[in-house]
């Protein structure tokens, strides 16, 4: 107790910069791997607050490692940094405003994502200096977690290997800790390459990698009635082979995102997509190729940590918010529909109300209906024992990669919410750092998970991160 409001208190005396530094990132969205000025911004807070640096984790330009403290256990902070492509919208607005057309934007809330893990990590820096106690604190800044792997490419290079616990959070529309699994999840391209021609005067020469794509497509789409009612496949078309109707297209790209609850599901449904471009191919007489672009497993729930959050979570209370805070995130609910509303209600087993901000924590046996997506803290938790906070960044409704989730991003809620999760992160981190048993069990509970089933990387030996993803 005497520790944990001790730590609380260290939050509150260092949150300025790390609220600014939220701020400026949120300023200057850089998506998938090209997060060149948002990692240095967080590679000199690290530099600032004195921890040993290691730049360029597993070879990835804009993933950087900080560490403080000698001997004891090891502490992972994670953060994440990276923006979404199209989502360029002004701040404190409650209307669609692109600052730049095209531009992008922090729509899923990633840049207070990243500041309130390396604040969390601070503060236990801070604790273990002036307690002189033995432990290790640990931020790991994770680019491109919107489809990019990074950190399932650093599980891969080994980055993760002596931590103990793994601690991370995630902005929502709620005060709670994440009990939901996320999905298993791969991206893979299928380029086709067929032949050109003059689609009037020699068709009959020309072979077409736009209509490969097209019924590939058709095809996938054939397959959901028969695949799992979890499992989710998506794509986007990044090549369509031109502009002009009257040459047939030589080549043609596209991107499938492709989901299920575990790894052997998803290596099914990825298998059962290839055949379906190489039935594609067969059909129009084109060549196909596969190539895996990232992976992410799906998540391990860690029962000991989440019990121990919880305990911190209910004690520290919601963020408080005044009627300012209310006034605009009642604006934002307004651009909502009710169906938004009643969906992330839905979500966690609760019936709709009217408040803009959560003020309340979900219990953690909520009857929930979760709303799954994936990300890749999956594989850090297949290898270390991890969890994650949510709390209330966003009003209660505001579905995630969308202008109003960046709207919100410098708001003063916002910035309460991710000082709220930073203390129940830095709480967590000095309970497992005063309370060894409870890292034994977290482990004991990982151990238990993997026996059977142990870790195995979901990504090819010969793919690499996909640092140009961005920018094709
Ligand atoms: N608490 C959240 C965690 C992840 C996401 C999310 O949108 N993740 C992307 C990343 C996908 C991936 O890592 O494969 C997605 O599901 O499409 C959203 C909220």
């Amino acid at each position: 107790m005497d520790n944990r409001s001790n730590i609380w208190r260290g939050v509150d005396t260092i949150k300025p910069r790390f609220v600014d530094l939220s701020d400026r990132v949120w300023a200057m969205p850089e998506v998938c791997y090209t997060e060149a000025r948002s990692s240095a911004e967080h590679l000199a807070e690290l530099r600032h607050q004195g921890f040993r640096i290691t730049e360029q984790v597993a070879g990835i330009p804009t993933a950087v490692m900080g560490e403080w403290g000698e001997g004891g256990p090891v502490i992972a902070f994670l953060g994440e940094y990276d923006a979404l492509p199209g989502l360029s919208q002004e701040a404190g607005v409650a209307e669609p405003r692109p600052l730049e057309a095209g531009g992008h934007g922090h729509g899923c809330g990633h840049n207070l994502l990243g500041s309130a893990a390396l604040l969390a990590a601070t503060a236990v820096k801070d604790w273990l200096a002036e307690h002189k106690a033995p432990g290790r604190v640990r931020y790991y800044g994770c680019p491109a977690e919107e489809g990019g792997a990074a950190k399932a490419f650093m599980v891969r290079d080994g980055a993760f290997d002596d931590a103990d616990i793994a601690i991370t959070w995630h902005p929502s529309s709620f005060w709670e800790v994440v009990v939901t699994p996320s999905l298993a999840n791969t991206r893979a391209d299928f380029i086709f390459t067929g032949r050109t021609s003059h689609a009037a005067a020699s068709p009959h020469l020309g072979r077409s990698a736009l209509d490969a794509v097209e019924l590939m497509n058709v095809g996938v789409n054939y397959m959901r009635e028969h695949m799992p009612s979890d499992a989710r496949v998506h794509y986007a078309l990044l090549d369509t082979g031109g502009i002009a109707p009257n040459v047939v297209q030589a080549h043609a790209r596209v991107r499938y995102s492709i989901r299920d609850r575990d790894l052997p599901g998803m290596n099914e449904l990825v298998e059962r997509v290839h055949k379906i471009a190489q039935g594609a191919a067969l059909m129009t007489e084109t060549k196909v190729e596969m190539k895996i672009i990232s992976a992410v497993s799906n998540l391990l729930p860690n029962t000991p940590l989440e019990a121990a959050l919880h305990r911190i979570m209910e004690e520290l209370g919601p963020p408080h918010f005044d009627d300012t805070d209310k006034d605009f995130a009642a604006k934002i609910r307004s651009t909502l529909t009710d169906k938004d509303i009643a969906s992330v209600y839905h979500s966690i087993g609760m019936e709709p109300t009217d408040r803009p901000l959560a003020d309340f924590i979900v219990p953690l046996n909520a009857k929930r209906n979760p709303q799954i997506g994936s990300t890749d803290v999956g594989d850090v938790s297949w290898v270390v024992p991890t969890v994650q906070v949510h709390a209330p960044t966003v009003a209660i409704g505001t579905p995630f990669h969308t202008w109003q989730v960046v709207a919100q991003g410098k708001s003063p809620h916002a910035h309460k919410a991710m000082v709220q999760a930073a203390k129940a992160m830095a709480g967590l981190g000095v309970r497992a750092l005063t309370e060894p048993d409870l890292i034994a069990a977290a482990k004991a509970d990982l151990n238990k998970r993997t026996t059977r089933t142990p870790y195995v990387s979901p990504l090819p030996d010969s793919v690499a991160p996909p640092l140009d993803m961005s920018l094709t």
